[in-house]
C-alpha cells in the first residue's frame, strides 16, 4: 500500500468492467499528481473463484482473495472504495465461467451438482461462497442512502426518456400468495441478551408413535442483545397450488405468464420457488418422461434451460419424442413472457435472468407490458409469491392504470435510505435457509433451552431465518434523520405493523427517533402498500418523498423509482457510509448489463452509462477531503462534479445503438475533456491548475479526431478475449481505440 490515501476501484462483471478498461485510465491520469493512489482489486466472478481454489493452483496462478481483504478494509475509517456492479450468479452462470477458466488453463473442478466423494463436498462447499449475492453482503458494512443527484433530474426532467403510456384497460396485474407464505408465517423476537442459538428439525412422531431423532441444521448462531431474530416458512403445496391457479389464470386472461422472483441475492430460498414453478408449468412433461429425466440427473432448480441442455445427451429419437412434448406444453399452457425472443429464451430459462427489483420497474415503464414470443409487447400476470412486498408493485401498477404513466419531466424524486449493515433482514437469510426433510418442526432454541421461534412444516417447504442487528438500526434511523434534515423532504418508513418483523422494527425505530431532534421534520411509519400510495401521489404531484425502507424494499425502491424517473438506476448516486467512519461508493443501483457485453462483441458498441461511476468517483474524493482534510481530493471533487454537470448539461452520454453517435468511450472523453477545463480554471491549487490548463487546451484541440477515431471502430464484432475473464490486452486495446487520447492522456 502506498503512503497516501488509497481509494480502492473494484474491477466487476460484464459491462461496468468493460467501461473500467476505458474510464480508469483516465481517473488515474487525473489523480496522480493529487497525492493520492487509485487501485484496483479484482472482485469479478472469474476473480472471486480462482481466489476460492487458490491453494490449490500452481504457484502464477495463485489469485489473492481481494473480496476479504476490502471485507477487513470496510470496518476501517480510511476505507474508501468505488464497488461498480458485479454478477451474483446463478448456478449456470457459475458453470460458464468455470468453463471459461478451465479452458484458459485453470485446473479447476467442475462444479458438483451431487457431490459424493470428499473432494467434491470440499468443491462444492468453496463454489457454494461464489454462488449468488456474495460480494455485496461482504461489503456492506454500513447503510444505504441512493438518491438522483439534482444535476440528474434536472437532465432528465429537460431530455425526458421515453415512458410507455398506460391504460385503464391494461390487463397488468399481479398474483401474490397471501398465506401460507413468508409473510403469513413469520414469527419474530428481540433476544433481550446475547445469546446463541441452534435451528433443529423435529421429525414429526411415525404412525407407531416412534420419534426419530431432531436433526441440527445450524448450530453456534451468534446474537446479540437487542437482535431481532425471526423465522417463517412458505408452504410447498400451497406454493404449487398458486402457481397452477396463476397458469391457468394466465390462460384465461390471455395475457402473458410471468414469473419475478430474486434468485441472485435469495440464492437458496428462490431457486427453489422458481424450480417448482418450472416444475408445475411443465407437469404433463414430467409426469410422462419421468424416468428419463430423472436419469438424466436434471435440476430444474437452474432453470427449463437445465432440462434442455441435459436432453442434449439423449439420443435423437428420444429426444425429438420429450421436444415435442415439450411444444405440447407450450402450446397448451399461457404465452410465456420472454427473456430474449429471437433466441427463444423465456422467463423459466434461467432463474437469474429475470431479477425482481429490475424486471418489474422495466415492466411499469414499458406500459405494463413485457416481451411475447413473437417480440412485441403484452399484458402480463406478474407472479410473485411471497405477499411480503408484492402489494407495493400492484399499488403502482393500480395507480399507472388509473392516472396514466408517470411524467419524467414533471413528477418529483424518491431518495431511499435501506437499512442493509452487517447482513440484515432477508438478505442475509441464506445460511439460515433449509428445506424440511420431512413432516414434522422447526424449531429455534437459544443457549439456555428456551424456544424463540417454532413452526410446523411439511416435507419441502422452505424455512429460512434472518437477524437484523441493533447498532445498524439506530446508524439507519440516524441517516434518515440526517436526510431528512438536509433534504427538507418529508420521510416515511414503509413498515407494517401487522408484521412480526416490522412491529419489532417499529418499537425500535420510536425509541431511536425520540433520540434524535426530529423538530419540524414530516416522518411518519406506513405499511408497505399505503406508503406506496402516499408516495406516488406527492410523486405525481411533483413532490418529493424519502422512503425509509428494511434491506428487500431498499432493493426494490431504488430501481423502481430511479427507472421511472430518470430511465435507469444507472445515474443514481449509491453511497454507503460504513459504520466505522470510511466510505463505500457504489455505482448506480442496478446490474451488470450481460446485454452490453454481447452488443460490444458483435457490434463494437458499449452502450453502459458511467455517470453512476462519475458521480461515486466524485463522493469518493468529497469523502476523503473531509474525513483526511484532503486539499486536492476536495479540488477533485468539485471539478468533477462541475464536469458531470457539463457532461449532463450537453447530454454527452452514450448513444444506445450503433451509428447513433459516440458510445460509453466517447463519453469518457468528454468527461475528460470537461474535468480538464474545470482543473484549469479553479484557483485553489495551483499546481494542478498548470498541469491541466495545456490538457484541457489539447483535448479541446483534437475533440474532432478523438471523437472520429472513437467512431470509426463502431460496427464490427470485436474480440475481447473472455466473457468472465477477458483478456486485458486485448480488451484495453479494445476499449481504448483513439491514440490521440491516449497520447494526451500519457503527457499528465
Ligand atoms: N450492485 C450490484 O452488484 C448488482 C448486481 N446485479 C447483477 O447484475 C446482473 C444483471 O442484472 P439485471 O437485473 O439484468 O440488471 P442490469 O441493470 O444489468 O440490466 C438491466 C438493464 O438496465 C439498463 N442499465 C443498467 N445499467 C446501465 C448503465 N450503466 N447504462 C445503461 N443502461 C443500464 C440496461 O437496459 P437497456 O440498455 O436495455 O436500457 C440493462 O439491460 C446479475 O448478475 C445481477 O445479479 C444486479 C443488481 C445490482
Ligand atoms: O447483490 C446483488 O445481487 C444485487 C444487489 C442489488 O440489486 C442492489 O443492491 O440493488
Ligand atoms: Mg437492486
Amino acid at each position: 500500500m502506498s503512503a497516501n490515501p488509497t481509494i480502492i476501484y473494484t474491477k466487476t462483471d460484464e459491462a461496468p468492467a468493460l467501461a473500467t478498461y476505458s474510464l480508469l485510465p483516465i481517473v488515474q491520469a487525473f489523480t496522480k499528481h493529487a497525492g493520492l493512489a487509485v487501485e484496483t482489486r479484482d472482485i469479478s466472478l472469474a476473480g472471486r473463484i480462482l481466489a476460492a481454489f487458490s491453494d490449490l493452483l500452481p504457484a502464477n496462478q495463485k489469485t489473492a482473495d481481494a473480496l476479504a481483504e476490502l471485507g477487513a478494509l470496510t470496518q476501517k475509517p480510511e476505507a474508501n472504495i468505488i464497488k461498480l456492479p458485479n454478477i451474483s450468479a446463478s448456478i449456470p452462470q457459475l458453470k460458464a465461467a468455470i468453463a471459461e477458466l478451465q479452458a484458459k488453463g485453470y485446473a479447476l473442478p467442475d462444479f458438483p451438482e451431487t457431490p459424493t466423494t470428499a473432494a467434491e463436498k470440499d468443491a462444492k462447499a468453496r463454489y457454494a461462497k461464489v454462488l449468488g449475492s456474495a460480494v455485496n453482503p461482504v461489503l456492506r458494512e454500513g447503510n444505504s442512502d441512493r438518491r438522483a443527484p439534482k444535476a440528474v433530474k434536472a437532465y432528465a426532467r429537460a431530455h425526458p426518456h421515453s415512458m410507455g403510456a398506460w391504460s385503464p384497460t391494461s390487463k397488468t396485474s399481479v398474483a401474490t400468495m397471501g398465506h401460507d407464505d413468508f409473510y403469513s408465517n413469520e414469527k419474530s423476537v428481540t433476544v433481550p441478551a446475547a445469546t446463541t442459538a441452534r435451528i433443529e428439525f423435529v421429525p414429526q412422531p411415525g404412525p407407531d408413535g416412534q420419534q426419530e431423532a431432531t436433526v441440527v441444521l445450524k448450530d453456534k448462531i451468534a446474537l446479540q442483545a437487542g437482535e431481532i431474530f425471526d423465522a417463517t416458512f412458505m408452504n410447498r403445496k400451497a406454493l404449487g397450488a398458486f402457481f397452477a391457479q396463476q397458469i391457468m389464470k394466465a390462460k384465461k386472461d390471455d395475457v402473458l405468464f410471468s414469473l419475478h422472483l430474486k434468485a441472485t441475492m435469495m440464492k437458496v430460498s428462490d431457486p427453489i420457488m422458481f424450480g417448482l414453478c418450472v416444475r408445475v408449468f411443465f407437469k404433463d412433461l414430467f409426469t410422462k418422461h419421468t424416468a428419463v429425466l430423472a436419469s438424466l440427473g436434471v435440476d430444474l432448480n437452474n432453470g427449463f434451460g437445465d432440462l434442455l441442455g441435459k436432453i442434449e445427451k439423449l439420443p435423437s429419437d428420444q429426444k425429438s419424442a420429450i421436444e415435442a412434448d415439450i411444444k405440447a406444453v407450450f402450446a397448451a399452457r399461457p404465452a410465456v413472457a420472454m427473456v430474449n425472443s429471437d433466441k427463444g429464451i423465456t422467463n423459466l430459462h434461467i432463474p437469474s435472468d429475470v431479477i425482481v427489483d429490475a424486471s418489474m420497474p422495466a415492466m411499469i415503464r414499458t406500459s405494463g407490458q413485457m416481451w411475447n414470443a413473437a417480440g412485441k409487447g403484452q399484458d402480463t400476470l406478474c407472479v410473485i409469491p411471497d405477499s411480503s412486498y408484492a402489494g407495493v408493485y400492484a399499488t403502482v401498477i393500480d395507480f399507472c392504470k388509473k392516472h396514466g404513466a408517470f411524467d419524467p419531466k414533471t413528477m418529483g424524486t424518491v431518495p431511499n435510505v435501506g437499512l442493509m449493515a452487517q447482513a440484515a433482514e432477508e438478505y442475509g437469510s441464506h445460511n439460515k435457509t433449509f428445506q424440511a426433510p420431512a413432516n414434522g418442526t422447526i424449531q429455534v432454541v437459544d443457549a439456555t433451552g428456551k424456544v424463540l421461534t417454532e413452526h410446523a412444516v411439511e416435507t419441502g417447504d422452505i424455512w429460512r431465518a434472518c437477524q437484523t442487528k441493533d447498532a445498524p438500526v439506530q446508524d439507519w434511523v440516524k441517516l434518515a434523520v440526517n436526510r431528512a434534515r438536509l433534504s427538507g423532504m418529508p420521510a416515511i418508513f414503509w413498515l407494517d405493523e401487522k408484521r412480526p418483523h416490522d412491529a419489532q422494527i417499529i418499537a425500535k425505530v420510536k425509541t431511536y427517533l425520540a433520540q434524535h431532534d426530529t423538530a419540524g421534520l414530516d416522518l411518519k411509519i406506513l405499511a408497505p402498500a399505503a406508503a406506496c400510495l402516499a408516495t406516488l401521489e406527492r410523486l405525481k404531484a411533483g413532490q418529493d418523498t424519502i422512503s425509509v425502507t428494511g434491506n428487500v424494499l431498499r432493493d426494490y425502491l431504488t430501481d423502481l423509482f430511479p427507472i421511472l424517473e430518470v430511465g435507469t438506476s444507472a445515474k443514481m448516486l449509491s453511497i454507503v457510509p460504513l459504520m466505522n467512519g470510511g466510505g463505500l461508493f457504489e455505482t448506480g443501483a442496478g446490474g451488470s448489463a450481460p446485454k452490453h457485453v454481447q452488443q460490444f462483441t458483435e457490434e463494437n458498441f458499449l452502450r453502459w452509462d458511467s455517470l453512476g461511476e462519475f458521480f461515486a468517483l466524485a463522493a469518493s474524493f468529497e469523502h476523503l477531503g473531509i474525513t483526511q482534510n484532503h486539499a486536492k481530493a476536495k479540488v477533485l471533487a468539485e471539478t468533477l462534479d462541475e464536469a458531470n454537470g457539463k457532461f449532463l448539461e450537453n447530454d454527452k452520454s452514450p448513444a444506445r445503438k450503433v451509428g447513433a453517435g459516440i458510445d460509453n468511450r466517447g463519453s469518457h472523453f468528454y468527461l475528460a475533456l470537461y474535468w480538464a477545463h474545470a482543473l484549469a480554471a479553479q484557483n485553489t491549487d495551483a499546481d494542478l491548475k498548470a498541469r491541466f490548463a495545456p490538457i484541457a487546451e489539447k483535448l479541446t484541440a483534437a475533440e474532432k479526431q478523438i471523437v472520429a477515431e472513437m467512431i470509426a471502430v463502431q460496427g464490427q464484432p470485436t474480440d475481447i478475449g473472455g466473457y468472465y475473464q477477458p483478456d486485458d490486452e486485448k480488451a484495453s486495446a479494445a476499449l481504448r481505440p483513439s491514440k490521440t487520447l491516449n497520447d494526451i492522456l500519457a503527457t499528465v
